[in-house]
């Protein structure tokens, strides 16, 4: 039986989720993409040559690959699993019982694929042709989304993440990502290669409104030896610390969690566009944000499933050391001057994803952070991202890894 398991950030890479963005991607357009979470239109052929790119390397590299369309397809295979996600996406009260009805019967009669497809892609009035005559869609366009795409799902780390022997997946903090939830629920409640697999759900797998309590992946190192680093972020808050450290502690998969308080900025909505692992004694960072002041707190395992929360006086770079049990760590900077710096950190110069210890995949356009890592004895491995880059995210946050050796 397949071993689902994330020991670390930094270990041999074996499993990987990713997702090949198309059809969402040819939905996006200058007046939707911001509300979208994107900042630009972007090409979607050459996105899709950079994103095989991305794959190829990762092949190459000893990783297997699966790809979030085809596991959704085959996941919707199973009638229960198609039922389960078309009463969660597709319910009377998002769109009224009439037109609940059309949309699904239009829906169940498509092929796994093509419904696969249009989950992730949306679906136009257009599209579904309806003659329900409801007003719910007499007052809509032709081009109007019944559903909306999801083109964040480019971002696999977000919406659910391994650590160690489980994962969270996760309640989203943006309207536009929500519904990307429902679709990793329902993979690894029904999809074949997980449903007799032994692992835990830490959180987020329930129906219910998560208030406040939002996490989303790209927040959430596996830093190693039982330890996790978690930025409360523009996207995940402490109440969604608290019950994901909750989980972690409860099945007995950590025993710490360091809490990080980042600002709630777009520049760095999720800790991994300012600060990610390299090997297992170095990391690289953004020094505007990733300042040795930022509030910081340990969490461990209290008596009766509480949680003991120490507030850290002498810095997140020691506090990590200490979880890693090392005297110090090698800090590698953004590369270039600070307008430099700047823009590099806008493209995802320090979210790099590690393959093996040393090894990591970046954005090619990254020149000076890549000097910065490789004269600190980084090998680093480069992919195109002129298109791919424009949703904001770089190597890390568009891989889910499901299976990585630990430290
Ligand atoms: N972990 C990350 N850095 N994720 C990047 C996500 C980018 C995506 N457009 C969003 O705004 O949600």
């Amino acid at each position: 039986m397949s071993r689902f398991y994330v020991g670390s950030e930094v270990g041999q890479l074996k499993k990987v989720l990713l997702h090949r963005p198309e059809l969402s991607l040819r939905r996006l357009t200058p007046s939707n993409c911001e509300g979208l979470l994107f900042d630009d239109v972007l090409r979607v052929e050459q996105a899709g040559k950079e994103h095989d790119a991305f794959q190829q390397v990762l092949r190459d590299n000893g990783v297997e690959v699966f790809l979030l369309r085809d596991m959704m397809a085959e996941t919707l295979a199973n009638p229960e699993a198609k039922s389960w996600v078309l009463d969660r996406q597709v319910n009377p009260l998002r769109y009224g019982h009439a037109l609940a009805k059309d949309v699904r019967s239009f829906f169940e009669e498509m092929s796994d694929k093509d419904l696969a497809s249009h989950l992730i892609g949306g679906l136009t009035v257009a599209e579904l042709n309806s003659s329900c005559g409801s007003p719910t869609l007499g007052v809509m366009n032709q081009t109007d989304f019944i559903l909306d795409p999801i083109p964040n799902h480019l971002f696999t780390r977000d919406t659910s993440c391994w650590v160690y022997g489980g994962v969270s997946v996760n309640p989203m903090a943006k309207p536009a990502r929500k519904r990307e939830t429902v679709h990793l629920r329902s993979i690894y409640k029904f999809h074949p290669m997980f449903k007799d697999a032994d692992f835990h759900t830490y959180f987020g797998d329930e129906d219910r409104n998560y208030e406040l309590s939002t996490i989303e992946g790209g927040d959430v190192l596996v830093i190693g030896k039982g330890a996790v680093l978690i930025g409360m972020s523009e996207r995940t808050t402490p109440q969604g610390v608290e019950h994901l450290a909750r989980g972690l502690f409860k099945t007995g998969q950590a025993t710490k969690v360091i809490a990080l308080e980042l600002p709630k900025l777009r520049s760095c909505m999720h800790l991994d566009t300012v600060f990610t692992q390299m090997d297992i004694d170095c990391f690289t960072y953004y020094p505007d944000i990733m300042r040795d002041d930022i509030a910081c707190w340990e969490l461990t395992p209290g008596d009766n499933e509480e949680i003991v929360f120490t507030s850290v006086k002498d810095g997140f770079v020691k506090a990590i050391a200490r979880a890693l049990d090392l005297s110090e760590l090698r800090m590698i900077p953004t590369g270039g001057d600070i307008f430099e710096a700047e823009r590099e950190q806008w493209n995802d110069a320090n979210n790099v994803l590690t393959v093996r210890p040393g090894t990591v995949v970046t954005y090619e356009r990254n020149i000076y952070t890549i000097k910065n890592m490789e004269e600190a004895g980084i090998n680093v491995l480069t992919i195109p991202g002129e298109d791919l880059g424009r949703g904001r995210g770089g190597a890390r946050c568009m891989s889910c890894p499901m299976e990585r050796e630990g430290i």
